[in-house]
């Protein structure tokens, strides 16, 4: 910025800041329910509502409860939601055939959501993580996470939950080459008003704990995720992902985690103009509520600066676990 502000006593920026209406009137930024996108957590059985532990706030629901949970967010002017399965250990196999069980969990909680709420948009999750024995996004052969062949089932589990009825489709999985692929398998399909949401910028951070607790991945995992999700030291890397799946065919592009990733947010959106979502991931969402719950910090305070500041840093929405509670404190 060139401009020079008027020397003191002409320029006094206290001015602008004296009221709550003044306020108000010069904020470049707001945060309103339909910037939120709702990740929730779906397992078997019926009437089940299960706390995760580390994750304060965050259980996980039965189908029919995830329906009914839909309805009340969507009456709160919250758009999405995104469906994660907590998936029973004895469905996890090599082969990952579960993640196209078109009767799979997250499929049975697209069908039910979309017959209680037609309006309501919702995201799947494409990565074969919730259903590999391996614990890992890809196929894992001889200790390696291999790329076409894991791209193969990734298609078949886009097209899957596409049949479902999912509206976007949200590839998590960071291997290379599967936006292209599925954007072409979904347009063969009949599919060619489904969204793809692109984890674009995916980092291997140490912020996704409480979410493979929430999953039920934690135990499964043997190893780390680094030779597929991308290294929190690069930034030009993550211009040149975006730059790769929106020329796939990506509708949209996410950068996860959030809060530490808020650089990579404003390159992304200044440097492409695209639709920009940050995912305000479990471990972010775990550390604002355990020093709530202590007493260390007012914890609505803490949500609403943290989802501000997303949209100040160039993203058009955000996935995150405060959703039903912020749109509740933004007076929904
Ligand atoms: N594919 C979805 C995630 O990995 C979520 C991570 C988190 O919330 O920690």
């Amino acid at each position: 910025m060139s401009h020079q502000p008027a020397p003191f006593p002409a320029a006094r920026f206290r001015r602008a800041r004296q009221s709550e209406a003044i306020r108000s009137l010069v904020r470049e930024n707001a945060l309103c329910p339909s910037d939120l996108i709702w990740p929730i957590f779906v397992r078997d059985g019926e009437g089940i509502e299960e706390p995760v532990p580390s994750m304060p706030g965050v259980v996980r629901r039965s189908v029919d409860l995830v329906a009914q949970a839909a309805r009340e967010a969507f009456a709160m002017g919250i758009p999405a939601i995104c469906l994660f399965p907590y998936t029973d250990p004895a469905l996890k196999t090599a082969d990952c055939a579960e993640a196209w069980n078109p009767e799979n969990l997250s499929n049975r909680a697209t069908r039910a959501i979309k017959a209680a709420v037609p309006d309501m948009a919702v995201m799947t999750d494409v990565a074969l993580d919730p259903y590999n024995s391996d614990g890992h996004d890809g196929f894992v052969e001889n200790g390696e996470i291999v790329n076409d062949r894991t791209v193969e089932a990734l298609v078949k589990q886009g097209l899957s939950q596409a049949d479902a009825g999912a509206d976007i489709i949200g590839p998590s999985d960071m291997m290379d080459g599967r936006i292209g692929a599925l954007r072409q398998a979904l347009e063969g399909a009949g599919h060619s008003n489904v969204m793809l949401l692109s984890y674009a910028a995916k980092y291997a951070s140490a912020f996704y704990g409480p979410f493979r607790d929430a999953v039920g991945a934690s135990g499964a995992l043997k190893g780390d995720k680094k030779t597929y999700q991308m290294d929190p030291a690069n930034g030009d890397e993550a211009l040149r992902l975006v730059a790769r799946d929106l020329g796939e065919g990506a509708d949209m592009v996410m950068v996860k985690p959030g809060m530490p990733y808020l650089d990579i947010c404003r390159r992304v959106k200044t440097e492409f103009g695209a639709p920009t979502f940050a995912y305000q991931v479990s471990g972010e969402y775990a550390m604002i509520q355990a020093a709530a719950q202590n007493g260390w910090i007012d914890g609505e305070r803490a949500m609403l600066e943290s989802l501000m500041c997303f949209k100040r840093a160039g993203c058009d929405g955000v996935l995150t676990y405060f959703a039903p509670e912020a749109a509740r404190a933004l007076g929904a």
